[in-house]
């Protein structure tokens, strides 16, 4: 085809142009689409490229997809010549490579020719450029990752309104929205690209991949309510369109699971090319607080559980909890009484390991005792059969010492539910050196079963999410024995936008969680770990937080928690054995401190799980402090502005380090 090329021009200041060249609109035909795939691959080839423009040619970016191939297909039916290149392009060769891109728009960037724009780690564009996404009206969704990219800069709301309604925006509201970094003129639309592309190659812009954006997602309900809107105003307005609740399909599933998301891609566990093997029973151990959650959670997705508990008592004790959190879900309007009723016909209370010879898998939850977690896999061992995988709740204990004493290394793995088991979303799926990727690959589809986020972390004490939060405890702690007022760090802490400050979370999880894990922390991060003598002197006191209902605040049924007054003299002896008060004195801070000074040390120890390598990607520890400890989302683009400005994670020097003595590590 005459006039139908990609080129690429390299200048002097190692910026690599690439043009798409297709008059009139430059659609995206398919040797388009090759030449893009070859340009990039060259320019990331080249030692004399840093960064890369992408723009197209005459004054438009691009109209899209080549239309006149769905002619084609319409014609022949041949689907063949539809190029199946969407994660290959966009997500491998542009988003996630070594040299950043940086789309300049004029004119128009609409269907595939936005996407693209959306697979470029910024969008510099020119005043009144139509940007949208119209694939709708031609009877197909978007299909270069523009139903997942979208959503994650304009956020899920306006992107469902723009692919719904096929209608573009103009550029400006694109800088509004956050779809376009600048608006230049068209005379300095390239000199104002290729500086942007090399401020990103050198730092000193952050480095943006669409995909891994989460902040602008929203919590799990609300994603989950806009597109139950969504779909409801699309049967009324398009009854006849099944592409728009395809494209509201394909949303949902990206924002839920694969969204929320970069997280189901494991390497060398998601990319062997392995086959998820299917989970139809499993055992429980353990019918606390946890293990009911847990099995409650498996019988609502119809996976059969046996129940298994030490003595008749705690055995119908367990029962009885999983009963209350399915006919609680029944009485709060959530699941029809029927499906109840089917749910709980999938459990199986038991006292021994007699029926656990056909299981898939067994969930441990019992109490954090080494001793008894390394008793049980031994038994476990012999009663299950060779493929059945060995998963442990504990939240903080070593992987390899609670399978130690067994031959099956290989098939321990961690699921750690996080409490209450059957409501909050995440899984943390922890992972020893010896776990086999099948392993990994089954606990994670039996994740997505059970409409959990499973993220795949590394084994350390407190794995990835308690391990960047166990900063936030000791923090709060060094604060109240530094003089500040117990009630005003929580207030500020929920004004952050947690659903409760640090002391209140304590009562609920209850001091016996706090005392184990706080030792489990304290030898493995001697140098960073704050002793307080407090919470032994509640238990002394009687108190054992929500439990008995008396903690930090008093607890009335059918009332809020009310701070209690009478804590005062258990704090001021505390302060006394800690003596940290400096001359005595408590310590005058603002609010902002208070905030940062236990934020900080979470940032900071972030840091430190991602250099370890505990988490696959920056994003996934987003993605857990927002799903696994209610961190508020919109607050979220500190850990992910983090690694985008590029700073190697050591961007916050701590106004504040926890640390029994100062450690003179300050992390910038
Ligand atoms: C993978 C992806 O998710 C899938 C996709 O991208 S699907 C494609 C999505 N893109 C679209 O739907 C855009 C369709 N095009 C338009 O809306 C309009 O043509 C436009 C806004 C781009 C330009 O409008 P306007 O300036 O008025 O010019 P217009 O006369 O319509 O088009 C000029 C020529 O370009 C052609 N053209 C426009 N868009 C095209 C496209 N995507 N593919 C092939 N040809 C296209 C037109 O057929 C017309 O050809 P002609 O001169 O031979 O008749």
């Amino acid at each position: 085809m005459a006039g139908v090329s990609v080129t690429m021009e390299v200048g002097n200041d190692a910026v690599a142009v690439i043009t798409i060249c297709n008059p009139p609109v430059n659609a995206l035909a398919i040797p388009i689409i090759a030449g893009l795939k070859e340009k990039f691959d060259e320019a990331m080839r080249r030692d004399d490229v840093k960064a890369i423009v992408l723009t197209g040619k005459s004054g438009r970016f691009s109209g899209g997809f080549d239309i006149n191939v769905f002619e084609t297909v319409h014609k022949t039916g041949d689907v063949s010549v539809v190029p199946d290149v969407s994660v290959d392009l966009v997500v491998n060769t542009m988003e996630d490579a070594k040299k950043p891109a940086v789309a300049a728009i004029q004119g128009l960037a609409l269907g595939g020719g936005l996407e693209l724009t959306m697979g470029c780690h910024a969008r510099i564009s020119t005043p009144k450029a139509q940007l949208g996404l119209p694939e709708l009206t031609l009877g197909v969704i978007p299909g270069f990752g523009g139903t997942q990219r979208l959503p994650r800069l304009v956020g899920l709301s306006k992107a469902i309104e723009m692919m719904l309604l096929s209608k573009p925006i103009m550029s400006e509201e694109g800088k509004k929205l956050g779809l376009i970094d600048a608006i230049v003129s068209s005379e300095e639309l390239l000199r104002v690209s290729r500086q942007w592309a090399l401020d990103i190659a050198e730092r000193r812009k952050p480095w943006m991949r669409s995909l891994h954006m989460t902040e602008k997602l929203g919590s799990l309900s609300e994603a989950r309510e806009i597109l139950k809107v969504a779909r409801q105003q699309a049967k009324q307005t398009a009854p006849n369109m099944p592409q728009h609740q395809a494209c509201l399909d394909v949303i949902e599933e990206g924002v839920i699971h694969g969204g929320y998301n970069g997280v189901l891609k494991v390497p060398n566990v998601t990319d062997l090319g392995l086959k998820p093997r299917p989970v139809k029973k499993v055992a429980v151990i353990g019918g606390g607080l946890m293990g009911s959650g847990i099995a409650t959670s498996l019988i609502l997705s119809n996976i059969f559980v046996l129940l298994k508990e030490v003595n008749s008592e705690y055995l119908l004790r367990g029962i009885k909890l999983i009963e209350e959190n399915v006919l609680g879900l029944v009485a709060r309007r959530k699941l029809a009484k029927d499906k109840a009723d089917k749910a709980l016909s999938m459990l199986k209370g038991v006292l021994d390991y007699s029926e656990f010879k056909d299981v898939d898998m067994v969930i441990e939850a019992v109490i954090e005792s080494i001793p008894l977690k390394q008793k049980i896999f031994i038994e476990v061992e012999k009663a299950c059969p060779p493929h059945c995988i060995l998963a442990t709740n504990t939240s903080t204990i070593d992987l390899n010492k609670v399978g130690e004493k067994t031959s099956s290394q290989d098939r321990i793995i961690g699921a750690h539910f996080f409490s209450p088991a059957h409501v909050m979303p995440l899984l943390e799926i922890v992972r020893t050196e010896k776990t086999s990727a099948q392993i990994i690959l089954d606990l994670m589809t039996v994740g997505k079963i059970i409409k959990k986020v499973p993220v795949v972390v590394g084994n350390c004490t407190g794995f990835a999410v308690n391990r960047t939060f166990f900063p936030y405890t000791q923090a709060a702690h060094m604060l109240l024995h530094l003089g500040v007022d117990v009630f005003r760090i929580d207030r500020l802490i929920s004004s952050f936008g947690l659903p409760m400050g640090p002391f209140q979370l304590q009562d609920l999880a209850g001091y016996g969680v706090f005392l184990a894990v706080g030792k489990e922390f304290s030898n493995a991060f001697p140098g960073r770990t704050f002793l307080s003598p407090l919470v032994e002197l509640l238990v002394k006191s009687g108190r054992n937080g929500k439990n008995n209902g008396k903690g930090y605040y008093l607890y009335d049924k059918g009332s809020k928690p009310k701070p209690d007054p009478s804590i005062v003299p258990i704090i001021e002896e505390s302060r006394q054995i800690a003596n940290i008060l400096p001359a005595g004195k408590p310590i005058s801070v603002t609010d902002r401190e208070i905030v940062e000074m236990i934020l900080f040390p979470v940032v900071n120890e972030a840091c430190r799980v991602l250099e370890e390598g505990v988490v696959v990607r920056a994003s996934d520890l987003d993605i857990a402090s927002v799903l696994g400890m209610s961190f508020p989302s919109y607050r979220v683009h500190l850990l992910h502005h983090l690694q985008l400005q590029g700073r190697g994670f050591k961007l916050l020097c701590p106004a504040f380090q926890p640390a029994s003595k100062p450690t003179g590590r300050c992390r910038i």
